[in-house]
C-alpha cells in the first residue's frame, strides 16, 4: 500500500474516496493515518463511512502544538473524504485527554505560544463545525481540554470511575469565552458558571446527573456504545442532520471565526501575567510530586 507522509501524517494512498464510496472497499476496517510517533491512530470503516480516531500520547494525552496540528490536520482529512461520522476516543489506559500541555503554557516562548493556541482554534473549529456526526467514546479523566473535545462532539459516552470537567480555575487560569460556549450548549447557563467558577471536576456519576455525559457504560462497553449509538445518527438523512447541527452551532463558531486575533492576543497577555506563571508553576509542582509518590 503506497503511504504518504504529510506534515508528520501517514495517509494511505490506496484508499481513494475511501468514505463517499464505502461500497467499493472491500477491507471493512482500514488505518486512514498515523501520526508519525503513532500519536493519533486513524480507522475508518469503509462500510459506514464512520473513522475511529484514537489518541496516544503517552503519559496523559496532553495536547502539545504538535499533537493539536495532527488532530486538525486529520479532521481536515477526514471531512475531505467525506466521513459520515468520528469516535473520538483514547488509547491511553485510564485517559481520554489530559487537556492543554501545561508546560505549552509555562515559561512559554511568546511566538509559539500564540501559534499554540490558534492550533487549538484549529482543532475547535474543525470539531465543533464538523459536518460529521461526533461521538466522544470517553474512556478516562477528561479535565479542562480534554472535556473541551468531549463536548465539542454530538454525543458523549463515559465510562465509570472517571471525572470530566472544566477544572481552569483551579489552576488560576481562566477558559476562554468559546470554552464556556461551548460546555453551555451542553449543560446550561447556571450549570456551567457553576462549573467554571468552582473549576468543578465532576466523577462521571455526577456528570450524568448534569447531564455533561449522555450515557454511562462500562469500560470494556465503551466503544462498542459509541458505534450503536452512531447508527441512529446515520439514520437520519444527512443533509437534514448535517442542516440542524450547523443551525444550533453556527453563531458559536462564527463568534469564534470572527475575533480569532483578538482572541490569541488576549491569550497571549494573559498567559504571559506574572500571577499567572506562578499558578501554573505552583500546578506543575504539585502534578509533579503527586506523580512521584505514585512511583
Ligand atoms: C495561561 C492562560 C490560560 C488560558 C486558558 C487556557 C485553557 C486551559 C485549558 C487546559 O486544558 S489547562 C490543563 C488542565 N489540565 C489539568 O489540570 C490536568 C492535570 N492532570 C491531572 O489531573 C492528572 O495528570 C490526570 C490527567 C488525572 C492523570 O492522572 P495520573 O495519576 O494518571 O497521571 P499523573 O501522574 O498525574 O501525570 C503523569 C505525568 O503527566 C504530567 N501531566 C499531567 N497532566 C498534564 C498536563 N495537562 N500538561 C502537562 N503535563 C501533564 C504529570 O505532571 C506527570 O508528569 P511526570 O511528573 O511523570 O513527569
Amino acid at each position: 500500500m503506497a503511504t504518504l507522509w504529510t506534515r508528520g501524517i501517514q495517509v494511505c494512498r490506496a484508499l481513494p474516496r475511501l468514505c463517499t464510496a464505502p461500497s467499493v472497499q472491500r477491507r471493512t476496517s482500514v488505518r486512514l493515518m498515523s501520526t508519525e510517533k503513532d500519536n493519533l491512530l486513524v480507522d475508518v470503516d469503509s462500510k459506514t463511512g464512520v473513522a475511529t480516531m484514537q489518541m496516544n500520547r503517552p503519559p496523559v494525552n496532553s495536547l502539545n502544538l504538535e499533537f493539536l496540528t495532527s488532530i486538525s490536520i486529520a479532521l481536515e482529512k477526514l471531512e475531505n473524504e467525506k466521513c459520515r461520522g468520528l469516535i473520538l476516543t483514547s488509547d491511553v489506559p485510564k485517559i481520554f485527554c489530559a487537556g492543554l500541555d501545561i508546560l505549552e503554557m509555562y515559561q512559554p516562548d511568546v511566538e509559539r505560544l500564540q501559534v499554540f493556541w490558534r492550533s487549538l482554534q484549529d482543532v475547535w473549529l474543525r470539531l465543533y463545525g464538523s459536518k460529521m456526526a461526533t461521538i466522544a467514546a470517553i474512556n478516562g479523566h477528561s479535565p479542562a481540554g480534554g472535556c473541551l473535545l468531549a463536548t465539542c462532539c454530538d454525543y458523549r459516552i463515559m465510562a465509570p470511575n472517571y471525572t470530566i470537567g472544566l477544572n481552569e480555575t483551579q489552576l488560576g487560569i481562566v477558559a476562554p469565552f468559546w470554552f464556556r460556549d461551548t460546555m453551555c450548549g451542553v449543560i446550561g447557563h447556571r450549570e456551567t458558571e457553576h462549573a467554571l467558577t468552582l473549576g468543578i471536576m465532576y466523577s462521571t456519576e455526577e456528570a450524568l446527573n448534569i447531564k455533561l455525559v449522555d450515557k454511562v457504560v462500562p469500560q470494556d462497553k465503551v466503544i462498542p456504545a459509541a458505534q450503536e449509538k452512531m447508527k441512529q445518527y446515520l439514520k437520519i438523512p444527512e443533509v437534514a442532520r448535517q442542516l440542524s447541527k450547523d443551525l444550533m452551532r453556527r453563531e458559536t463558531v462564527e463568534k469564534l471565526r470572527l475575533r480569532r486575533e483578538d482572541d490569541v492576543a488576549a491569550f497571549k497577555n494573559f498567559a504571559v501575567r506574572e500571577s499567572v506563571q506562578k499558578s501554573l508553576g505552583m500546578y506543575l509542582e504539585m502534578l509533579k510530586k503527586k506523580s512521584q509518590q505514585k512511583k
